[in-house]
């Protein structure tokens, strides 16, 4: 079987453009959806992320503002900012991009950031509520993915989806929104024992591990969905994801390359949560 390769980058330019006319939409009836990003230090892979952001957001209308901050910036600075801009009436969205520095508590900037405004859907609140399997902003890469899935009509209840890797902002979340769509789940961690065995049952394979070709064919069923949330990038410069590409084609039902995969769908589903934030902000259509 040779795969069919899912480009999110197709799919989220179409997306966009919908989008794009949706802000203008809103713009006539005088709400300008603003997203705004903090970044703190110049971790040059963390730069590149946000710029890519601020870009797909002005390709649409939408404003953004990116805040830079020096790495010398104090954890209370900080929870001062996002405080500012949770009272600030023209901000929609507010993500601040992770990691942070050493000296710097995470969770306690993410909770300081309104629900109202939190397009990232990493507040404990936003979780809570997708835990519940309640309306809520839900996170940008799992997101993308559930749409790329439904995109291409590949049916999820029933399946056994198997989740290789439980990060806060991907593994953890995905897994429990293809639960909330009615697959059987099972996550697989840097601890979990025969591993490969369980791999192996993937019906839908979630990668999501931060290592390059950690997944070969192999580890593969015959016709499985195999989906790389892998950003690796190489010594050369170039990006690539978690899986073996060219060998998982060949067992692969449907793949998805790095780049052009899930990253662009992770900022087009920003784009959304923060269009959303504006509509409920503004309780307009
Ligand atoms: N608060 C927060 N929210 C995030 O959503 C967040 C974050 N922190 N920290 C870092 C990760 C990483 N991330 C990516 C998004 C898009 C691409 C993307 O669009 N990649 C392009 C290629 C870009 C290139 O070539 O550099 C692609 O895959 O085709 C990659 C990585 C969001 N993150």
């Amino acid at each position: 079987m040779s795969a069919e390769v899912i480009y999110g980058r197709e799919l989220a330019n179409d997306l966009r453009e919908r989008m794009r006319q949706e802000v203008s939409k809103l713009s006539e009836q005088g709400v300008h959806p603003n997203l705004t990003v903090i970044i703190v230090g110049e971790d040059p892979a963390s730069l590149s992320y946000v710029r890519g952001k601020e870009r797909a957001s002005q390709k649409i209308g939408m404003q953004s503002n990116l805040i830079e901050l020096p790495e010398s910036t104090s954890h209370q600075e900080l929870l001062d900012l996002v405080d500012s801009l949770n009272h600030n009436q023209d901000v929609h969205g507010i993500l601040v991009q992770l990691p942070l520095p050493e000296h710097i508590n995470e969770d306690e900037v993410i909770e300081a950031i309104s629900p109202k405004k939190d397009v990232d859907g990493f507040h404990p609140i936003s979780i809570g509520r997708m835990m519940a399997g309640k309306e809520t902003f839900l996170p940008c890469t799992p997101l993308g993915i559930l749409t790329m899935l439904d995109e291409k009509g590949i049916e999820i209840e029933g399946k056994h989806a198997v989740v290789l890797g439980r990060s806060r902002i991907v593994g953890k979340p995905i897994g429990q929104m293809l639960l909330n769509r009615n697959a059987t789940v099972t996550y697989c961690h840097s601890k979990t024992n025969q591993v490969d065995d369980i791999l192996r049952q993937a019906d839908i394979l979630i990668v999501a591990v931060g290592k390059p070709s950690f997944i070969e064919a192999d580890q593969i069923k015959e016709g499985a969905v195999v989906i790389d949330v892998g950003v690796n990038r190489l010594e050369d410069g170039t990006l690539t994801g978690d899986v073996d590409f060219e060998s998982a084609l060949e067992k692969a039902s449907y793949i998805t390359p790095v780049p052009r995969g899930v990253g662009p769908m992770t900022i087009t589903m920003l784009l959304h949560n923060t269009i959303k934030a504006a509509k409920q902000i503004h309780s307009v259509e």
